[in-house]
Parts: C-alpha cells; structure tokens; sequence
C-alpha cells in the first residue's frame, strides 16, 4: 500500500506480546477504519535479546524487506532513519529507555504505566520539553471513538453532573499456574502487579470523566485513600482499591485484581465494569476497559431525567491500537510535542496517584527500577 503523505518512520523497541500486536495494528490500512490523513511505516524493530530475533518479528508483523532489524536497543536509537520510538518493554525498563531514546533526539510513544513511580516521569517530560521532542504515554483507549464520545457527550453535560464512579479492570487467573514468579505480571524486579499493568485503566476512565473534562481549576490531583493485598510470593500487588475525592466533590472508585475478575464468563453475563453515574442518568461502559465495544445509557427516573435508555456498540477493525498511533502522526506532522487526549501533566498526575497508592501500602520496588540514575544495566 503506497501513500503520497509523508510517512512516520517507527522504530519497535522491544518484541513482546503488545509490541508485535502494535506493529501489526501499524500496518493495517487506515482506509479500514475511516482514516485518511495518516502513513504509518515500520522502519525498524530491536529486540534486547539478538537481531535475529527481531528479524523474525519484523517478518511475523508482515513489515516490509526493506525494515532494519537490530539485535540493541543503542542501534535502533542511533537510526537517523527512525522518527519515533514504541517503548513497549516491561514497567521496570520505561524509564531508561525511553531516556536513551530521548537523549538520542527520538519522539516516543511510551507503553502504560509511563514509569515505576512520578519521579521518573517527571524527568523523562521534562528531558522532552528541553529537547523539543514529543512523548506520550500509550493510554490506547482514550483514543477509541467509543472513549471520544463518551467524554464528549459526558462534558456536554448529558449525564447532568457526574457525582461518582466505578471502574473495575481485574483479571480471574489461577495465579499461581498462569503466572511464574518471575512473570512480568507478579515480578517486582518489572514492577508487576495489578496495580501499574491493569489498575491503571480503572484510574485512566475515572481521570477521563472526573479530571480531564473538567474546568482547568478542577484538575488537581484527587485525595487517595486505598487498600492493597498482596501476592503471596512476590509481594507484588494483586488486589488494590482505590477511593479518589476530585476537586469537583465527585468520588472515583477504581478497582484491579488478577485473581477475581471483570468478565468472569467472557460473556459480559457479570454486567457493566465501569459506571458513570451523573444526576440525569448512568453510562454503563462492559468489560474489558482497556477494550470497550459497549455501553448503554440508563435514565435517572428519580431526577426526571429526559434521557432514553439506549444501548451502544462499537466494533473496532482490528486491536485498536492504531488510533494512538494516528494520533502520533497527526501531533508530529503539527509539530506539536505531546497530546490533548493525554497530556503529560496527566501522565503525571496519574503517576502520583499511583504513587500514594503504592506509599499508602508500602509496596516498593527494588531500589534499580526506582531510581532516576542514568544509564543503569537492569
Ligand atoms: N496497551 C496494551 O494493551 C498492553 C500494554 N502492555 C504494556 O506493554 C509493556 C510490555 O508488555 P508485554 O508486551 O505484554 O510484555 P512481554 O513480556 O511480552 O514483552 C516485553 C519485551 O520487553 C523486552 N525486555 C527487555 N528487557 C526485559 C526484561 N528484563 N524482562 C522481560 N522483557 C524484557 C523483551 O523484548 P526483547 O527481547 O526483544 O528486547 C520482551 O519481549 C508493559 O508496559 C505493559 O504494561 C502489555 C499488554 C497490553
Ligand atoms: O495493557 C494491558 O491490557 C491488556 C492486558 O492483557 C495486559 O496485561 C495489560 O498490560
């Protein structure tokens, strides 16, 4: 497929699970999902462990011959041929390479959760801003049209005022089979747990509705109060609570876990995970929330609410994860250096919710991926 637009070179580092799912998403073409604007190429991948092995990536991702394959992380930063970086590498690693990226002058798309604590992210946004690059954090769902018209018709005021929420993103693992300790899900020595890898979509669809769209003076950082249980062999969270107060008085009550889950049966027999709950009605969002096709609508009776009951659906051509990638494109072509769907004072505001939660439990990571020192061999 051959586009007259200017293409955006991406460089894959790292060749896991998402990252493959992310090249795959990158090649698709837009024409499938209504989008004309945009020329996606894959240039390069790396892969920490040979450049074998990211030669057979590139070739499972369906990227051109002409893609490079290289067997270090260095290599792949040093590409003058590479506008922008994936960083799609454990939650321990963040924050290293994506400062070799940074200090190498490459833009990147940072995977979720952007660091292992706030600190951290604030460096790597402030090394951004100094050099003139863009970086996001690779928050996928809030760029899904679903996500888009939910905020859009929430800050429309359809749902009247937005007094509370529930967002639940947990998984019903056997815990002990599915996951060795060393596991990037369980590990410490990653940064696992529920928390950084799946709580932290609880928290992005309460931000969205009771920080993001609301008035600039609103948007400060909610007071936390939370409860973690952890996994007894690692240590690693795997129950974790969160109540968050919003400047707007409305509550947040964001959930995660890996062993009781969202979706027990997969077919949404469990109902909504997330509730929107406003003074005119309540928007019902299914599991999972880091994939949404559905929600419904339900009128507040009690308030004489106009709103009709209505169920939505949204299929979504392909995984998803093209429309952050899109949304890299259109920001790098206009030159701007970070998102309006994400900015990374939300990125970091995110970062210290996570934070609290973490002090508020005593859950800490070994002292090698908390550290801001640069470089570090992890
Ligand atoms: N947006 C989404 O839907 C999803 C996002 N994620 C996020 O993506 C990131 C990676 O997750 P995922 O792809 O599932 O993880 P994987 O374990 O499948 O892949 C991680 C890759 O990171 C590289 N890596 C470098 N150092 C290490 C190390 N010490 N231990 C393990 N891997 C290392 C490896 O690639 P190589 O050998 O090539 O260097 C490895 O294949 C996480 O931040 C996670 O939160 C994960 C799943 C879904
Ligand atoms: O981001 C994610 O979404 C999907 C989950 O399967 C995965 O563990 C998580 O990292």
């Amino acid at each position: 497929m051959s586009s007259s637009l200017k293409p955006l070179r991406w460089g894959i580092l790292a060749t896991g699970g998402i990252a493959e799912t992310f090249a795959k998403d990158l090649l698709r073409d837009p024409s499938t999902r209504g989008v004309s604007d945009v020329n996606h190429v894959v240039q390069a991948a790396a892969s920490s462990t040979s450049a074998d092995r990211a030669k057979a990536f590139l070739k499972e991702v369906g990227a051109p011959s002409s893609a490079k394959a290289y067997g270090s992380y260095k290599e792949l930063v040093s590409d003058p041929d590479v506008d922008i970086i994936y960083v799609a590498t454990p939650h321990s690693h963040h924050y290293q390479n994506t400062r070799l990226c940074l200090e190498a002058g490459k833009n990147v798309l940072l995977e979720k959760s952007f660091t292992t604590n706030a600190e951290q992210a604030k460096v790597l946004v402030d090394l951004a801003r100094q050099k003139g690059l863009f970086l996001m954090e690779a928050q996928w769902t809030r760029y899904f049209p679903l996500a888009i018209n939910i905020r859009k018709l929430a800050a429309e005021g359809t749902l009247g005022d937005i007094k509370r929420m529930y967002a639940d993103n947990a998984f019903g693992d056997d815990v002990e089979k599915k996951f060795d300790v060393k596991h990037r899900m369980v590990n410490p020595d990653l940064a696992g747990g529920a928390l950084l890898d799946l709580g932290i979509y609880s928290i992005l669809w309460i931000f969205q509705l009771l920080y993001h769209i609301q008035p600039k003076d609103k948007r400060v950082k909610p007071k936390v109060s939370s409860i973690i249980t952890p996994e007894p062999r690692t240590g690693a969270d795997e129950c974790t609570t969160i109540i968050m107060q919003f400047a707007t008085g409305a509550h947040g009550i964001a959930t995660t876990g890996l062993r009781v889950g969202s979706d027990p049966d997969g077919k949404h027999s469990a109902g909504p995970s997330i509730k929107i709950q406003g003074t005119k009605g309540e928007l019902q969002i299914f599991p999972p929330a880091y994939r949404p096709t559905q929600y419904r609508i339900i009128p507040n009776v009690a308030q004489n609410s106009t709103l009709e009951y209505k169920e939505v659906t949204e299929d979504i051509p392909g995984h998803g994860m093209f429309w952050e990638a899109d949304e890299c494109y259109r920001c790098i072509r206009d030159g701007k250096k970070e998102s309006d769907t994400i900015p990374l004072e939300e990125t970091l505001v995110m970062m210290e919710v996570m934070d609290e939660v973490r002090k508020q439990n005593g859950l800490v990571y070994p002292e090698a991926i908390e550290t801001t020192d640069y470089p570090r061999d992890l």
